[in-house]
């Protein structure tokens, strides 16, 4: 079954008197529930205007979008806010936590919005969340008072509060040096295997090769796809993936 499927997805920009500038073309995507699907391509290729479209933060301007079996140009804002809220996950560069609100009650915030859970099931969740990532501890702090792999933790346990099906990430590692970058893909690794679906946007090929499916975009299109199927545990198995990876991108002159 998919969870997200478009059909000739297209986003147009007009700029005054120019002509349309066409930044999304003819994207035919499915995405099956609980898959682990990467998207690389050069700068300015469409990647995170991808992203958008598929969440309906921005409504497409060609094609149809559907999440769950539903049509997004046919919901309201306040339906797609709360399909948003509810069932998708953001971890976007723009990390967007609260400078007035501590580590802990940034996390809370969506679910206090999306009133699906008691008080006291959402603080616990939010404790397991922490926990599970390792900022237990960093609870009460402010957001200035941690580093960049801490925040980006932060900003993981916010996105998964609501136990989303689908959690999009756009570049979640690319502002984290190599090991707090290792630390945080083990802990995507870990949402995947409990069943999330993850859509990640990277220039990195090392957290693509732990994806079972990598999506190359060109000019607004997805010029080319690459399988890679589930990954295994061994670090040999990820090596070798990596190195496969990387050949295909070279291929094609990334
Ligand atoms: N609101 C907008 N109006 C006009 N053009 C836009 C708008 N948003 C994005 N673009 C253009 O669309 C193209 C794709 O942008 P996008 O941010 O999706 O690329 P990207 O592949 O994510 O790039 P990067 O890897 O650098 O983040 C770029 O040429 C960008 O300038």
């Amino acid at each position: 079954m998919f969870i997200l499927e478009t059909k000739r997805l297209g986003q147009a920009y007009q700029a005054g008197t120019e002509q349309r500038q066409y930044v999304l073309k003819d994207i035919d995507l499915q995405i099956r529930k609980g898959e682990f699907v990467a998207v690389m391509g050069p700068s300015g290729s469409g990647k995170s205007t991808l992203l958008y479209a598929l969440s309906g933060m921005e409504q497409a301007t060609e094609g149809q979008v559907w999440f769950g079996g539903r049509e997004l140009s046919g919901l309201s804002e306040q339906e797609l806010a709360g399909l948003r809220l509810r069932q998708m996950g953001f971890i976007f560069q723009q990390m967007f936590l609260l400078k007035n609100l501590n580590i802990e009650d940034n996390i809370l915030l969506p679910a206090y919005y999306a009133k699906q859970s008691s008080r006291r099931k959402i603080h616990k969740q939010a404790e397991e969340l922490m926990k599970r990532t390792g900022i237990a501890a960093l609870a009460e702090r402010e957001i200035t008072e941690v580093s960049g792999g801490q925040l980006q933790r932060a900003a993981i346990c916010r996105a998964l509060i609501n136990q989303p099906e689908l959690l999009f990430g756009d570049e979640p590692t690319g502002a984290l040096n190599s090991s707090s970058a290792a630390e945080i893909m083990e802990i995507l690794a870990d949402i995947h295997a409990s069943g999330t679906t993850l859509l990640l946007v990277t220039h990195d090929a090392k957290v693509a090769a732990r994806a079972e499916r990598v999506l190359y975009m060109l000019d607004g299109s997805i010029a080319a796809e690459h399988r890679l199927g589930r990954c295994g545990e061994s670090s040999g198995e990820r090596k070798a993936r990596e190195e496969q990876l990387s050949l295909w991108l070279k291929e094609l002159g990334f």
